[in-house]
């Protein structure tokens, strides 16, 4: 019933005024077969009055009927327009209010539950299907509602027990109908990860990244059959599901056969006693098949709504749910000012499932306004996931992070997000224009050149960028061409990186640089000068910066390492060299590997 409501306010907002034609039309359209078969009925009684008959009058009946049948033909025209125009208009509207709830997610936990995907998935798929589905159902309904009431009134005034057979026959089959619905929606649900998995393996079969290693490693056969194998799995839940309505929907129409004849019969039998006129029987036969179409369309309609109603849930209950998604974090209200003492986590535990193993277990540090520090660990120590949690993208489940005292949780997350400058390590490459690329990273620039040109200079790409054939106007894409059909650019992975950090640094009054592998795909030489210019711009401003490259850390005002989500060390370059723990070991280890080699050559 919510479900219901929620798709028609939708198609309300969508187009009033298409809703309102087609609410008129229908109501009219419902009424033109009735009057058709009237005229019909009065042109038969005419007929048979043999010699007789007057010309004139038959005639007139005439017209009127074929002007009722061009009506509903134009009627029924009008009306699959006006549908069309409303089913563009709700898929708008309801993509809009999807989004815009997808957007409103805080951190990234929802996105990475596969049950979440699939209600999303879902959700996509009814939010344009459902709401017309359930428009198609009601003009069905309305229409068939005016036109029943008609034949039904003419029906039960000349022979009610036929009328009284339809109403028996209609019982049943709204009982099956819905029976059916459950069942299809059901068999979709079922269908959707499966859906999910064999476009993921379609995603990898087509995209430019995935090529390289798709060819290198011959995995275009694996991945085809595992998404033929997939599309098969899904296609029998589907088609057994099918099969199953087909079944029904040919035993209905057979008792709906046998419900005609039976009329048939009866009218027949009618029309020998004397007790009805041909133009009765031509009525009667009009209306039992008007009757019979019009309530088996509500039904089979019904049948379609109620798939579409169900799978239509998954819609609600995401965009206007009564509880929160899994791992939906709430925003915080207060103002967030600048950063004054720093950053700090204070005994953070954290996983990333309720049943997962701990990734932090206990981990308490600050980051201090104004000062650089530098996070060491080997793969899996958990630095990226600290990073992810000082951006609040996930909450500790112990423990909190806090902003200068104030925990995170508490603040409004999109000011909190303003004041911070990232660059993560698995950082995005857009399909849009260089300065596109770049301007991303402060909406407010995204089309001030100069500042965008600064920016690219400081991470060292201004001059590659305005050596592309159109400059910093080039699309950086081999997949899509620009606003003018010109092909676009492609970018080394070292040149990708350093865009990526342009994006970050574009944002020069974040208090807080987070810069997780900033400098990894860097040539020596660009990694020396970018490290130079992050050390510079990192004053007057708190840094938090993950780095294997630990030259690149040995000028951090602290340095943290963590080891299985445990701090085991920390202070600057020398006191841990002098400590001569892992950190020292893990450094000593790097300069060995460049001393090893110069003595090597
Ligand atoms: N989204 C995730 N869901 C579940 N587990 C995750 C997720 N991201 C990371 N992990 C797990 O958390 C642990 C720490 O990962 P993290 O990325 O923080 O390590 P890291 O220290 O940054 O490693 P690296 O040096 O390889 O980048 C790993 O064991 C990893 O498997």
């Amino acid at each position: 019933m919510r479900a219901a409501l929620v798709a028609l306010r939708l198609a309300w907002r969508g187009h009033k005024g298409a809703l309102l034609a087609i609410s008129v039309l229908t109501v009219a359209g419902g009424m033109l077969p009735v009057a058709g078969a009237w005229a019909s009925k009065l042109l038969f009684d005419e007929l048979s009055r043999g010699q007789q008959a007057d010309g004139e009058r038959a005639l007139l009946v005439a017209v009127a009927s074929a002007v009722a049948v061009a009506l509903g033909g134009a009627v029924g025209y009008a009306l699959g327009h006006l549908m069309t125009v409303a089913q563009a208009a709700i898929g708008l509207v309801a993509g809009d209010d999807l989004y815009r709830r997808v957007n409103s997610f805080v951190g990234i936990a929802p996105f990475e539950n596969p049950s979440f995907r699939d209600r999303l998935e879902l959700a996509q798929q009814a939010a344009e299907q459902a709401p017309f589905a359930l428009l198609t159902f009601a003009m069905a309904t309305a229409h068939g509602f005016v036109s029943v009431v008609g034949f039904a009134g003419v029906l039960f005034a000349v022979e009610p027990t036929v009328g009284w057979l339809l109403l028996a026959a209609a019982l049943p089959e709204l009982v099956i109908q819905v029976g059916l619905a459950r069942q299809r929606a059901r068999a979709t649900e079922e269908a959707t990860s499966i859906f999910r998995t064999r476009y993921m393996f379609q995603v990898l079969l087509t995209d430019v990244r995935a090529a390289r290693e798709l060819r290198l490693f011959g995995l275009g056969d694996l991945f085809r059959g595992r998404m033929l194998s997939a599309l098969r799995r899904a296609n029998g839940i589907e088609l057994r599901a099918g099969r199953r309505t087909a079944t029904a929907q040919s035993g209905l129409s057979v008792a709906s056969a046998l419900v005609l004849l039976a009329g048939t019969v009866v009218a027949v039998r009618g029309v020998l006693r004397g007790e009805l006129t041909l133009g009765d029987v031509v009525l009667y036969l009009g209306a039992m098949a008007s009757l019979q179409s019009g309530l088996s369309g509500i039904m089979s309609q019904l049948g379609d709504v109620g798939t579409g109603m169900r799978l239509f849930g998954n819609y609600v209950s995401l965009v206007h749910p009564r509880e929160p998604s899994p791992g939906e974090q709430a925003d915080g209200a207060r103002p967030v000012e600048p950063l004054h003492t720093g950053l700090t986590f204070e005994d953070v535990w954290f996983r990333y499932t309720p049943d997962g193993p701990w990734i932090l277990r206990g981990v308490s540090f600050t980051v201090a306004a104004g000062s650089s520090m530098g996070l060491v660990g080997v793969n899996g120590a958990g630095k990226s996931t600290l990073v992810k949690l000082a951006c609040r993208f996930y909450d500790p489940e112990r423990g909190r992070v806090l902003w200068d005292g104030v925990d995170l949780r508490e603040l409004d997350v999109a000011a909190l997000r303003r004041r911070m400058g990232a660059v993560f390590q698995d950082f995005m490459a857009y399909d849009l224009i260089a300065s596109e690329n770049i301007g991303l990273g402060d909406l407010r620039y995204l089309d001030d050149l100069p500042r965008i040109r600064t920016a690219a200079g400081l991470a060292r790409i201004d001059e590659a960028l305005e050596r592309l054939p159109k400059a910093y106007r080039t699309m950086l894409s081999r997949s899509f061409q620009d606003d003018e059909a010109d092909d676009g650019a492609a970018l080394s992975g070292g040149q990708w990186q350093r865009v990526a950090l342009a994006r970050s640094l574009l944002r020069e009054d974040a208090d807080l640089l987070i810069l997780d592998e900033p400098t990894a795909s860097l040539d020596a030489e660009a990694a020396q000068q970018v490290s130079e210019v992050l050390r510079h711009l990192r004053r007057g401003r708190a840094s938090l910066m993950v780095s294997h490259r630990l030259s690149a850390l040995r000028r951090c005002d602290e340095i943290v390492v963590l080891d299985g989500g445990v701090v085991i060390e920390n202070g600057d370059h020398d006191a841990l060299m002098t400590l001569g723990g892992e950190y020292a070991r893990l450094f000593e280890l790097q300069a060995a590997d460049y001393q090893d080699a110069r003595v090597g050559s």
